[in-house]
């Protein structure tokens, strides 16, 4: 696990030596990072650390510091504090929500509960109206989710706006350019947020707009180039999402020949996966791709695992075994050890799995991320480790992947094995792949799969009674799931016609054995995640 931090953070320091950066420091805000994507969104870099990051240990200086908000009480036992080296950067900084509250802790402790929380809609009313902050955001509708209070001012700082309930709705350093504000600006709600937030990057902190695929492309292929060398050769773990074919292709941009891709078979895999991914990449992509059949050792090391953050752990560690394997076996010519392993995680995975990025909970355990072993002996390449889904997608359409793999919905590499509730045998997972496999061709066929985010059948482990042909049955259940999303972070379950529904739950009740009962999962992220494992 410590190596894969080290890793992040020397991806973090090549990018941000390029980029101009905005450094957000996470206090745990189930919105932060939100702030980083609306940043990116106006095309300035932003990296998310925890707030508990040494500032001393950093290897790069931010052009600009933004504190977030979080689910702590400045003035509470334990509660998370920034290290006061920020200061020292002499960059600007704003504090959003906690983060302001952590401004005028600092500056006077002057931080209590107050006497009603506010949650919801605020109207900003701005004070001081030469302040290059709020440029174009006077009585613009905010968002507020908050509990605690400002008391007074902090020393050294004046009210730059107001709002009905908060007297202290934004606050300024009097001769720093240091802000706090009450409200959230990276949601959506805030109608003007994300032009505050651009006055903040742009007008207060001078960072350039020059975060954008094109440049990443160039940017990460001659970061490639660096890490790798002129002769070391590179396996790559290859899937045939999105992710992965990104990765691979930059990969292939980067070094030619000396890629080898790998598709592992884990015997949770959709139906003929493994075959229509190898012509895909292989023929479409011109990617050197090998198909290792390991699904009898996954398997096996799933017998009686019905723990899903085991399963999660048992296939990540698997995959790494197999990798490693494949490594010894394809050594390179002049007899050197392959050194690399290409992985396409993405940020969201690594914000997910690891609570290292501030004091946020451990959702899930992406088997890519916190899966890996702790002994490994290949070094990680993750060109998209930074990035979010759909700047993958959008870098995919520039790298010229066709529509169809850059549009694919996501599939988890635990795979059918997180989709089988509780033990993974072949005959479940066989039983999960069918339905599978009918629900989503009815999706392609009624011209819903561009659509819908993210669509997959799940088999429940409990039984259920029937009546086919007049006779009883007693078979398990399929639950179906679709969801929109845009950064997979939160999603909304798709509203299909009820006509669809009916047409999905009885083929799959005729056609596949064992399945005596459909139902369709209406509940959103969060509370629900996406996969129900
Ligand atoms: N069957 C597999 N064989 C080899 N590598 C895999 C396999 N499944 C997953 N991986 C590796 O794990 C990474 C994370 O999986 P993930 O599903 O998040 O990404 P993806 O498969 O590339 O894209 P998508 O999210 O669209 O499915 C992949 O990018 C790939 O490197
Ligand atoms: O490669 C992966 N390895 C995993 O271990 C994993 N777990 C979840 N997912 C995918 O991540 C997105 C969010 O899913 P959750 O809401 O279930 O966390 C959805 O797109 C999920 O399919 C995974 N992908
Ligand atoms: N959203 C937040 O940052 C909340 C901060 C703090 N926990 C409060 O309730 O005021
Ligand atoms: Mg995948």
């Amino acid at each position: 696990m410590s190596e894969n931090k080290a890793a992040s953070s020397t991806s973090v320091a090549e990018v941000s030596k390029v980029f101009d950066t905005i450094l957000v420091l996470d206090f745990g805000s189930q919105y932060s990072h939100l702030i980083t994507r609306r940043l990116r969104e106006f095309n300035v870099y932003a990296e998310m650390l925890p707030c508990t990051q040494k500032i001393s240990e950093l290897t790069w200086k931010p052009k600009g510091v933004i504190l977030s908000g979080g689910p702590y009480s400045v003035y509470a036992e334990g509660a998370p504090h920034v290290d006061h080296d920020v200061f020292k950067l002499d960059v600007p900084i704003l504090g959003i929500c906690y983060g302001m509250q952590e401004l005028a802790w600092i500056n006077g402790k002057n931080v209590a509960r107050g006497e009603k929380r506010e949650y919801g809609p605020a109207t900003l009313h701005v004070v001081d109206k030469s302040s290059p902050l709020f440029e174009g955001v006077d009585n613009s509708i905010v968002w507020m989710s908050h509990g605690d209070k400002l008391n007074g001012l902090p020393t050294g700082f004046k009210t730059i706006a107001t709002s009905n309930n908060s007297p202290y709705c934004g606050i300024a350093s009097e001769t720093k350019p240091i802000y706090g504000i009450q409200f959230h600006p990276e949601v959506t709600h805030s109608a003007k947020g994300k032009i505050l937030l651009k006055n903040f990057a742009i007008n207060i902190c001078k960072a350039s707009q020059n975060w954008t695929m094109e440049n990443f492309i160039d940017t990460e292929i001659n970061r490639i180039r660096t890490i790798v060398g002129p002769t070391a050769e590179v396996i790559g773990a290859v899937s045939g999402g999105v992710d992965s074919t990104v990765a691979a292709k930059l990969m292939k941009e980067a070094i030619g020949n000396r890629f080898h891709a790998i598709m592992v078979d884990n015997g949770v895999l959709r139906m003929n996966e493994a075959e229509n991914v190898k012509k895909n990449l292989g023929e479409g992509l011109g990617i050197n791709l090998t198909v290792i059949d390991a699904s009898e050792e996954f398997l096996t090391k799933l017998k009686g695992v019905t723990d899903p953050e085991k399963k999660r752990k048992i296939i990540g560690n698997t995959f790494i075994h197999v990798f490693e394997r494949e490594a010894e076996r394809i050594k390179p010519k002049d007899g050197d050890e392959i050194e690399f392993l290409l992985q396409g995680t993405l940020y969201p995975d690594v914000i997910e799995s690891i609570s290292f990025k501030g004091p946020s909970q451990t959702i899930k355990t992406h088997h890519n991320v916190g899966g890996l072993l702790d002994n490994m002996k290949l070094k990680l390449i993750e060109p998209l480790r930074e990035l979010f889904k759909d700047e993958v997608r959008h870098l995919g359409e520039l790298l010229g992947i066709p529509h169809d793999l850059v549009w694919r919905h996501p599939f988890p590499g635990p795979g059918i094995a997180i989709r089988v509730l509780g033990e993974v045998t072949k005959e479940q997972v066989a039983i999960a792949r069918k339905a599978d496999y009918i629900y989503i061709e009815e999706i392609v066929n009624a011209g819903l799969y561009d659509k819908i985010s993210q669509a997959f059948a799940c088999l429940l482990p409990v039984k259920s009674v029937g009546v086919m042909g007049d006779q009883r049955t007693y078979e398990q259940v399929i639950a179906l799931r679709a969801i929109e999303t845009t950064d997979f972070m939160t999603a909304d379950w798709f509203p299909f016609e009820h006509g669809f529904l009916k047409k999905v739950a009885s083929r799959i009740v005729n056609e596949v054995d064992g399945v005596a009962r459909v139902t369709y999962d209406i509940t959103s992220k969060p509370p629900a995640t996406v996969e129900w494992e």
